[in-house]
């Protein structure tokens, strides 16, 4: 049985533009929304069943890429932002009007991470966002109430959309995240 992942999933989405270059966030407020200007691509961009990512009401999962941290800029209404949990290795910056995440930073500077803010491409209007790639943490949906009887069709609808369902992050990033810690401990060795 198919289940309904995210709105973005679930009616499609595309390969990046070539030439895009970014666009402008913007949280649900009816007035004064706030504003983040990026001017990248988005990179990473996947599927994560984490209970701390934003997700738009009724989604199971949330969309959720990176983008250098230089490259987001709060361009209206910064006052709203307030950090969700400042303990947590990504701070995700939220409208204290409607709850949207706007971005979320990394502030450690030793995490294999630091430099990259992680945005949610579908608070943007402009086209030519790369859509998600993967699912990450489709396990974790669990924490939020989802029965574990109902992860076969979960991971059978995300393979089928294209998303290589992974219980913690993709193969490529688990690979940075090690190498880092490899380098940190001075194990690393080239090929
Ligand atoms: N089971 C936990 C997992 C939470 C988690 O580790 N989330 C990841 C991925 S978020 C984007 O892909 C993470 O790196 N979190 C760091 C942070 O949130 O600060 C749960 O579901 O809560
Ligand atoms: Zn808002
Ligand atoms: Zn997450």
């Amino acid at each position: 049985m198919s289940t309904a992942i995210h709105p973005s999933v679930d009616h499609g989405f595309q390969k990046g533009a070539t030439d895009f270059k970014g666009g402008t966030l913007r949280c649900s407020c009816a007035t004064d929304p706030v504003e983040v200007r990026i001017d990248s691509q988005v990179l990473f961009n996947h599927a994560c069943g984490c209970t701390k990512c934003w997700k738009p009401a009724g989604a199971l999962f949330s969309v959720v890429g990176v983008v250098p941290r230089d490259k987001v800029t709060v361009t209206a209404h910064g006052e709203k932002l307030k950090i969700v949990d400042d303990t947590a290795l990504i701070q995700r910056h939220a409208c204290t009007g409607c709850g949207t995440h706007l971005f979320g930073r990394i502030e450690n500077k030793a995490h294999a991470f630091y430099g990259l803010d992680f945005i949610h491409t579908e608070l943007s209007k402009d086209t030519g966002w790369d859509g998600p790639g993967f699912a990450a943490f489709v396990s974790s949906i669990i924490e939020s109430g989802t029965p574990p009887s109902a992860m076969g069709d979960v991971r059978q609808t995300l393979r089928d959309k294209g998303l290589e369902p992974y219980d913690c992050l993709s193969p490529a990033l688990m690979d940075i995240l090690s190498a880092h810690a490899a380098k940190a401990k001075g194990t690393y060795r080239e090929a």
